[in-house]
């Protein structure tokens, strides 16, 4: 039913040439949205040497979410990091972040410059097999605003993030999120898509995301 993108463009850079490969954005082209990924922007050897280390070192938490009164525990593991007074909610739980360790800044200062935002916080998720995922949502709480910009970046096993438009269902599209890949959503796309990652039975090693944002803070 979900087709694999085949609509990608490519984006102009003005890096030199050696490290063109791993920053050349291929854009999306969909309605009222706007999505653009770098599949390698982390090469393998520093991939693996993120991920080893998120793994280990994360405070990873089993958050549960209250439906109908009884509590179901999320199919993944999160936690949240960030600066102080970011606090934020997600699927009804309060989230306080953490603060930032060094390896998360360091992730955070390479996709910044790519992003053109300042990200003050970061959801991380961990899959841990083929019966984690999350289902479809929109990243529209309201400490993110209008028009927000996600910085995503994958570290792991390759998962399918699939997309769809509210209303026009004959957009929707699937794009493989790989080892060291960037995604960036921004413009209207939270406001007219939604996205998951399937759980699925193929046999899956962990995977880790972590979704770098920008929550308004009153302060
Ligand atoms: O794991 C992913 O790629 C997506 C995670 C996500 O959608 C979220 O945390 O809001
Ligand atoms: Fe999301």
């Amino acid at each position: 039913m979900y087709k694999q993108l085949n609509l990608w463009e490519n984006g102009e850079t003005l890096e030199p040439a050696t490290v063109q490969s791993q920053i050349t954005p291929q854009n999306l082209i969909l309605p009222d949205g706007d999505l653009v990924i770098y599949p390698n922007l982390f090469d393998t050897t520093e991939s693996d040497q993120l991920f080893y280390e998120l793994y280990n070192n994360t405070h990873w938490r089993q958050d549960a979410i209250k439906l109908y009164g009884k509590s179901i525990p999320l199919p993944r593991l999160t936690a949240w990091y960030g600066d102080r007074g970011t606090s934020y909610t997600y699927s009804g739980i309060e989230m306080n972040p953490e603060p930032w360790t060094s390896i998360l800044l360091q992730i955070k200062s390479k996709i910044e410059p790519l992003s053109n935002v300042k990200f003050n916080s970061v959801l991380l998720n961990l899959y841990r097999d083929g019966k984690d995922g999350v289902s479809w949502h929109s990243d529209d709480e309201p400490e993110l605003g209008n028009n927000t910009v996600i910085g995503s970046v994958s570290f792991g096993d390759t998962r399918r993030f699939m997309f769809r438009h509210k209303s026009k269902k004959y957009a929707s599209q699937e794009v493989n999120l790989t080892h060291g890949s960037f995604l960036l959503m921004r413009g209207t796309t939270q406001q007219f898509w939604q996205h998951q990652i399937p759980k699925t039975s193929k046999p899956v090693k962990p995977r880790i995301n972590l979704t770098f944002r920008v929550i308004i803070t009153s302060t």
